[in-house]
């Protein structure tokens, strides 16, 4: 039979669950947890607007998350089973988190040690490099768009801003603290836009605080643009950690360092969990 899109293979609708408690809220709606009737499966359903959506002119780039994260198959990556809609509303079927969203650990522990600093990264180099293997950027990597499985691995969620680089698109995107300077100064970009948000990934991780961060939007503009990074004296990080941002922050999309060879860095190889997951 012709391939399907993964995402509408079955016929879903809210009768096929049971709501439990909300998770939170979303940019367009509320997150429920969820359990699917008849094989008991928990999931996330991720309820959107149809109005907002409207609004905010979002839906090419939700069916394009849709597409492009239905098709995704990876750990790290946290998995889109289906949607469905009704007639105000469209509802995301996406897996359960169990351990919640990352930002909120990393404001209550403030930044990570360097072990579950690099346990991480090598983890999220890993989904990249998969992600790039199907010729998907991400565009969006920032702590919000990171949430903890059960055994504590990291899934890449959101896939919103991101994009199949056959059609290439300069839609700006959310906060600039992750956009590295071919997005800033829009010009054409390709999928080492991620290995510059892994490094300022990285660098939040150790320090709290993205590298470029600023008061004024006209500010955090120039720094990226200025590569001007600077590393606290506090906390105490190593300088293969450093070395290791340093080789992903460059202004020149094609020097950056490419993520096999982030893998085989010293400080990834002596830091992170080979299992991925930070055992603490
Ligand atoms: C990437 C994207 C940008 N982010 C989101 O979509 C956010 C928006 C709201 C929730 C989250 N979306 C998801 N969250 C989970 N799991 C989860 C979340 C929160 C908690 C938690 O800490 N509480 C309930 C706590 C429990 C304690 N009380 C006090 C506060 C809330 C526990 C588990 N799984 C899948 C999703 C997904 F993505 F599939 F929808």
């Amino acid at each position: 039979p012709e391939a399907s899109s993964e995402a509408d293979k079955k016929r879903w609708m809210l009768n096929d669950f049971d709501i439990g408690k909300p998770l939170g809220r979303g940019k367009f709606g509320h997150v429920y947890l969820a359990r699917e009737k008849r094989s008991n499966h928990i999931v996330a359903l991720k309820v959107l607007f149809k109005s907002q959506l409207k609004q905010s002119q979002v839906e090419h780039q939700l069916r394009r998350e849709v597409e492009i994260q239905s098709h995704l198959r990876h750990p790290n990556i946290l998995r889109l089973y289906g949607y469905f809609y009704d007639q105000k509303r469209v509802y995301l079927i996406l897996e359960y988190a169990a351990k919640g969203e990352l930002y909120k650990e990393l404001q209550k522990c403030k930044y990570f040690s360097e072990r579950r600093a690099a346990t991480y990264v090598a983890s999220l180099a890993r989904a990249l490099i998969y992600c790039h293997g199907k010729h998907v950027i991400h565009r969006d990597i920032k702590p919000e768009n990171l949430l903890v499985g059960a055994q504590g691995e990291l899934k890449i969620a959101d896939f919103g801003w991101s994009v199949h680089t056959f059609n290439r698109r300069r839609t700006m995107c959310g906060t600039l603290d992750y956009l590295p300077p071919e997005m800033v100064e829009s010009v054409e970009h390709d999928a080492s836009v991620d290995i510059w948000s892994l490094g300022i990934l990285c660098f939040e991780f150790l320090y709290g605080m993205p590298p470029f961060e600023a008061k004024e939007h006209s500010d955090t503009y120039r720094r990226i643009v200025q590569v001007d990074l600077k590393f606290p004296a506090k906390p105490i990080v190593s300088s293969a950690a450093k070395d290791l941002i340093s080789q992903m922050l460059v202004k020149d999309s094609s020097q950056r360092l490419p993520l096999k060879k982030v893998l085989e860095h010293p400080w990834i190889v002596q830091n992170a969990d080979p299992s991925g997951v930070y055992k603490g």
